[in-house]
């Protein structure tokens, strides 16, 4: 039974689902509670940690159109996140592709059923597009349609995590960061099941009544989740921008389009990122999370944020070029900088697993994602919250449930494709800077 006195540990706690929930456990009461991360908030590991994340509220059917709702209310009224929301818009636009046109008008539609119709307008061409986007009148656009959304924009998101850190510390959340904060085994009980708290990398043992895993990309690899969730990696570069072209571009609204990429204003000192879209990729390797008996053969991350001479593969770096030239042309020759890689982890059929772990006694998991989750910040929290006080209704208990017997139903939460695998990827240069400076003194010491 917890109680407000109850030995919380929330691991990954610096993260986006690990720190939200470790916020609305402070703003109910609960009274011990530890966040346990690699990094402090922000957490330079969390697929959070970022100047910028879309939201918006197109969705209105199913549960990520509930969620987008209920989330967009909180950054705009949660005082600690309104400093954060800028709610410019945004063009959800298709350049060519049959599908998405239909599936972007079918929303679109929806909308205007349900009584929405002033949140959305359909852009049926170049011309309606540049009405709403005029910074796109150099793009290469034509043909383009789609809609654009009133109730959306961007969060200043690295930003975001650093406030909800700060508040946790205000609001008495005690922490452990670096090697002590680092997960590296459950403490059981004598009858195998019964969680007694965390066992750091260092070997520092954090004694607990509850344990809650938020530990996004880097889940599957601690804890094993029996194939519910795949970590996956995506990549983004930073152009800089002189003062008129900030001026230019400031307000507008966010774009996205999923067979090219997106992008959002650039920040006052002229830095703007760009992603392309695409499947994401894997990175197989071997690793044996707790609760395994073998080795497993999974997609495992590699921290940018550990390894930061990493590059990004040449497709890649070629896509986000792609995403510039097609639609600011008058920057193609800007040097692409600030490239990295960042990880989350999907979930097969792309919901949370947000759950008890039915092997263990006091663990919960708070994971598993498809690349919805960073807006999700300020409400993500309250369904785990919820949860821990049997106060989560039936059907959002079931959605996120332990579900391994669906994992064959789909590979991934995601449409199109299989991810391919990251080892494989001209340009993807992952050199340990340790190994090869040793590597190649070894080599001078042959000569
Ligand atoms: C390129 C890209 C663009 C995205 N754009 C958007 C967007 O526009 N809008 C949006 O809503 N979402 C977006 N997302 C998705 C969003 O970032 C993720 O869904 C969300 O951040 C996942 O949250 P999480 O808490 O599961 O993981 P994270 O925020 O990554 O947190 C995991 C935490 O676990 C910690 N951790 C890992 N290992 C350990 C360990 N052994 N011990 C202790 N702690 C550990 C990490 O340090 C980290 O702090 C994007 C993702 C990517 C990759």
């Amino acid at each position: 039974m917890i109680t407000k006195e109850s030995k919380i540990l929330v691991v990954g706690g610096a993260g986006t689902m690990g720190s939200s929930t470790a916020l609305h456990l402070a703003r109910r009461g609960y009274k011990d509670i530890r966040i346990l991360d690699m990094f402090q908030p922000p957490s330079a590991n969390s697929a959070g940690n970022d100047m910028n994340k879309l939201i918006s509220t197109q969705y209105i059917d199913g549960i990520w159109g509930r969620l987008a709702l209920e989330t967009w209310d909180a950054w705009k009224s949660d005082e600690l996140f309104t400093p954060f929301l800028h709610p410019v818009g945004r063009l959800d636009l298709a350049k060519k592709d049959k599908r998405r046109v239909a599936s972007l008008k079918r929303q679109y539609d929806l909308n205007v059923s349900a009584g929405k119709g002033d949140n959305v307008e359909w852009l049926h061409n170049k011309e309606d597009i540049l009405k709403k986007g005029a910074y796109l009148e150099d793009g290469e656009i034509e043909g383009w349609q789609g809609m654009w959304i009133r109730d959306a924009g961007w969060v200043a998101a690295r930003d975001a995590l650093t406030a909800v850190g700060a508040e946790l510390r205000r609001l008495g959340v005690k922490s452990a960061f670096g090697t002590s904060g680092t997960f590296k085994s459950l403490l059981l009980g004598t009858d195998g099941t019964t969680v007694l708290g965390v066992k750091a990398v260092d070997g520092k043992e954090w004694p607990a009544d509850l344990v809650i895993m938020a530990t996004g990309a880097w889940s599957p690899t601690l804890i094993d989740l029996e194939d519910q969730c795949i970590s996956k990696c995506w990549q983004f570069g930073h152009i800089r921008l002189s003062a008129e072209e900030v001026d230019k571009l400031k307000g507008t609204p966010t774009l996205y389009n999923s067979e090219l990429g997106f992008f959002m204003e650039p920040s006052p000192e002229g830095i703007m990122k760009f992603v392309n879209e695409f499947e994401g990729y894997t990175r197989m390797a071997t690793c044996r999370p707790f609760g395994a008996k073998t080795d497993i053969t999974m997609s495992v991350p590699r921290s940018h944020a550990l390894n930061p001479t990493d590059t990004i593969p040449e497709e890649g770096e070629r896509a986000i070029k792609d995403v510039i030239n097609t639609c600011f042309p008058q920057f193609s020759n800007k040097l692409l900088f600030d490239k990295a890689i960042c990880w989350c982890t999907d979930s097969y059929d792309g919901n949370w697993l947000l759950c008890d772990d039915p092997r263990y006694n006091g663990l919960i998991l708070a994971t598993g994602d498809c690349g919805h989750t960073f807006k999700m910040l300020p409400i993500v929290g309250k369904y785990v919250a919820d949860l821990i006080e049997g106060r989560l209704s039936r059907e959002d208990r079931d959605r996120w449930r332990w579900r391994p017997e669906g994992k064959k139903a789909a590979e991934t939460g995601r449409e199109g494709p299989q991810p391919e695998d990251l080892n494989d990827k001209k340009g993807w240069r992952h050199d340990d800077p340790a190994v090869s400076e040793l590597a190649s003194r070894t080599r001078a010491a042959r000569l």
